[in-house]
């Protein structure tokens, strides 16, 4: 009689996903084939197989420890070598530790499978072996936060251990269960990304970042490869991801200009791009002659988007304004906006300025509480940076109860000059081999001071008041962390 046992399983993309493997080494043949089993599945949903990482302890005894640190050596790692959106710039596989490719060569665990083969002996040492790491790789992954999947076979018989490895001595090989925990680690990993950014979705399919974004560059030309362009291929795109406050990847697709490219990629491709998407931001270039077509594309998109993600928002980023004369670019902008509205039907439309408070559900209480901040340490402004990106995330002086007095004489394109430079100096940092911590300016008109608030935020605190010392601005930030990392926990932070 056939059995009722086992998994059913959902399918899900591992492409963004970088996962370790920790096995024992004892009971090897069953070892292997357990391990070939869980990275066969594992590359069967998309991982790539550089982002598949397999070590090695000696028994199963071993196993919690090393997952545990497996975990926390990767976030080291990812946190050190922080990628930010400049980093987008470089070629894929470039040296460069501040490039962002897909291969997340950096990026830490999303899941960890531990494996390992115990078998029934002649005194209790089994028994005890079972019980505690059982207990102590339930423990790690509720300490961590990170999927630890449970590949560890406790077989009375040789044989029992053989079956589930899918090599059994009799007529029944059994199943591999190496392969179930490949795909049980693809699918938590992915879920707990979701649940992390509040995302409860119904994945019953295919893909999974917990934010997807999908902007499609219709009038950006990427270079395109001629061969296989003779072959007949028609997809030419470029995909990259970053990710932001931890937990949200914002996914980039460049999609080749041409019109074969574009025509194939929104069809062979559409579901994997359009599915499970909370945002998209759609670039058009400002200075584009095929303005027809670039609404077509985009008309496209917006259809993708009602069939595959009805609730996604939707940006619109009208690019390389800056080569319009300075004189006519407000007209210019109205224009190309209304256009846009237009094409954007019933879909919403969000200004730029909004995508943040989209993405960060609790931006608007950081708002409040900054400004709180700031007049605690007597600052002019106080500003928070994403920690990889360092796109401000929130700042004292954009509350509901508009700008103070004092800071709405700044230069309101600040933000976005600070950000650009603290981005240059880190790109320094990072060219010398040397690690970004902090910044302390003191200059005869401000204080400034750029310093970690969270473990995926800095925040820069500017004061005028020439009384007010470096050393209490940071112990003020010092003392101010834990408040935000509670104010952030909700929705930032797995
Ligand atoms: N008997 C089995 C062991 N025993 C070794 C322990 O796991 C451990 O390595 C040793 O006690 C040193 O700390 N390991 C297995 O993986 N499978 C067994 O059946
Ligand atoms: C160190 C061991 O693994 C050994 O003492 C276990 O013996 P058994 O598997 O016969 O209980």
């Amino acid at each position: 009689m056939s059995s009722i046992k086992g998994p059913s399983t959902n399918q899900y993309d591992g492409s963004s996903l970088r996962i370790a493997i920790v096995h024992a080494r004892w009971n090897k043949v069953v070892i292997e084939a357990l391990v070939a089993g869980a990275i066969s599945k594992l590359k069967e949903s998309g991982v790539k197989e550089s982002n598949i990482v397999v070590q090695s302890v000696p028994g199963s005894y071993e196993l919690p420890l090393a997952c545990s640190k497996v975990i926390a050596g990767s976030q080291i790692q990812a946190r050190s070598s922080a990628t930010d959106l400049l980093g987008l710039h470089q070629p894929a596989g470039s040296n460069d530790p501040s490039s962002t490719t897909t291969d997340l060569p950096t990026a830490p665990f999303d899941a960890v499978i531990a494996i390992g083969v115990l078998i029934k002996g002649a005194t209790m040492h089994f028994e005890y072996i079972c019980d505690t790491v059982s207990h102590a790789l339930m423990r790690v992954q509720l300490d961590t936060g990170i999927p630890v999947i449970f590949g560890v076979l406790t077989a009375l018989t040789d044989d029992q251990a053989l079956e589930r490895a899918g090599i059994g001595r009799g007529e029944n090989e059994g199943h591999n269960h190496g392969e179930d925990w490949g795909l049980a680690a693809v699918e938590m990993a992915t879920r707990c990304r979701g649940w992390s950014a509040g995302s409860f979705s119904n994945y019953n399919l295919l893909y999974t970042t917990s934010i997807t974004f999908a902007p499609i560059h219709a009038c950006n030309p990427v270079r395109h490869n001629t061969r296989d362009e003779e072959k007949g291929a028609t997809i030419d795109v470029e995909q990259n991801h970053v990710r932001f406050l931890g937990d949200l990847i914002l996914n980039l697709w460049d999609c080749g200009g041409q019109d074969a490219f574009m025509d194939s990629y929104l069809s062979t491709q559409r579901s994997t791009i359009f599915s499970h998407a909370g945002v998209m931001i759609y670039v058009f270039d400002v200075e584009s002659r095929e303005m027809a077509k670039d609404l077509e594309y985009y008309r496209d998109c917006l259809d993708g988007l009602s069939q595959f993600s009805k609730d996604a928002s939707v940006f619109l980023l009208v690019h390389k304004m800056d080569l319009v004369r300075e004189g006519e670019r407000s007209a210019v902008f109205q224009r190309k906006a209304a256009e846009l509205d237009k094409a954007s039907g019933d879909f919403p439309v969000k200004a730029w300025s909004s995508i943040v408070n989209t993405l960060i559900p609790n931006a608007r209480n950081l708002n409040t509480h900054l400004r709180i901040f700031a007049e605690a340490c007597s600052a002019m402004e106080v500003i928070l940076f994403e920690r990889a990106t360092f796109l401000v995330i929130a700042t004292s002086s954009s509350s509901d109860a508009s700008d103070s007095v004092v800071t709405h004489s700044l230069d309101p394109k600040r933000y976005e000059r600070t950000s650009e430079l603290i981005k240059a100096f880190k790109q320094s940092c990072s060219r010398l081999r040397e690690e970004f911590h902090s910044l302390e300016m003191e200059l005869a008109e401000f204080t400034a001071v750029l310093d970690e608030m969270t473990k995926n935020t800095y925040v820069l605190v500017v004061v005028h008041n020439p009384v007010i010392e470096t050393a209490a601005i940071k112990m003020n930030i010092r003392m101010a962390r834990k408040k935000f990392e509670e104010l952030q926990g909700d929705t930032l932070i797995s």
